[in-house]
């Protein structure tokens, strides 16, 4: 079984958790790639999708499901997307595709959020993955000095550009022991948009695709 069978099976997985008539929210990547192509059957019991980058909002438009501007949606029962580490507490790494900062504003918004895995995103200590960091610009230099002081190294994307317009800084060398602090000093630093560290507002359930089937951890 390769990585990617493992990845479409735990996103197959995450289509039972889909109430009919609700309106989903989408990740970005390559798992969620196969979520949406599950989506296919079930397209018609859907009342929209809240999409978290334009490569899936793409997706979703050629299934024929509509998407909708979070702005116009009250409340939203489920998101569903990837990471790219994962830990026991499911504090996550998210960001490896740049859509970070739509990903964490519509997980903050989702009641539930399903993340949806292969088994080698489970790790004991988040920070092998480096750790992305969307910044307005301008502030590059200056944010990825103050990145230095926290002891990380940071190393600017080069050629990408996030769906909102911003930069990349994806920072390299962190033991993350406490990965809500972290979150919180990097939001701090001006600039910055958003991290990719998800442990403020973690996953609620995860589905990991493994040799032996799908493991549910709630
Ligand atoms: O955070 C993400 C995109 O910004 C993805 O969820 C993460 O990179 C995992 O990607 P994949 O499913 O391709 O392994």
């Amino acid at each position: 079984m390769t990585q990617d069978d493992k990845k479409k099976a735990a996103a197959q997985a995450a289509v039972k958790y889909i109430e009919q008539g609700s309106i989903i929210g989408v990740g970005t990547g390559s798992t969620v790639v196969h979520f949406i192509d599950a989506l296919a059957d079930i397209r018609h019991d859907l009342a929209g999708a809240v999409s978290s980058s334009e490569d899936s909002t793409a997706r979703l438009k050629a299934l024929g499901i509509e998407v909708l501007d979070l702005n116009s949606v009250g409340s939203l029962d489920i998101y569903i997307d990837g990471a790219d580490e994962i830990t026991e507490h499911k504090h996550m790494i998210k960001g490896g595709g740049a859509a970070l900062t739509r990903e964490k504003i519509i997980a903050a918004v989702a009641k539930k959020f399903i993340c949806i895995i292969d088994d080698s995103k489970q790790v004991p200590v988040l920070g092998k993955f480096p750790l992305p960091v969307e910044v307005i610009p301008m502030a590059r230099s200056y944010v990825a000095r103050e990145i230095l002081k926290l002891g990380g190294d940071p190393e600017y994307r080069q050629g990408v550009v996030t769906d909102n317009g911003n930069v990349i800084l994806d920072v390299h060398n962190l033991k993350i022991l406490n990965p809500v602090e972290l979150e919180r000093q990097l939001n701090a630093i001006v600039g910055v948009v958003t991290n990719g560290l998800f442990a403020h507002r973690g996953a609620d359930v995860v589905l990991v695709g493994t040799e032996q089937g799908v493991n549910t951890i709630e």
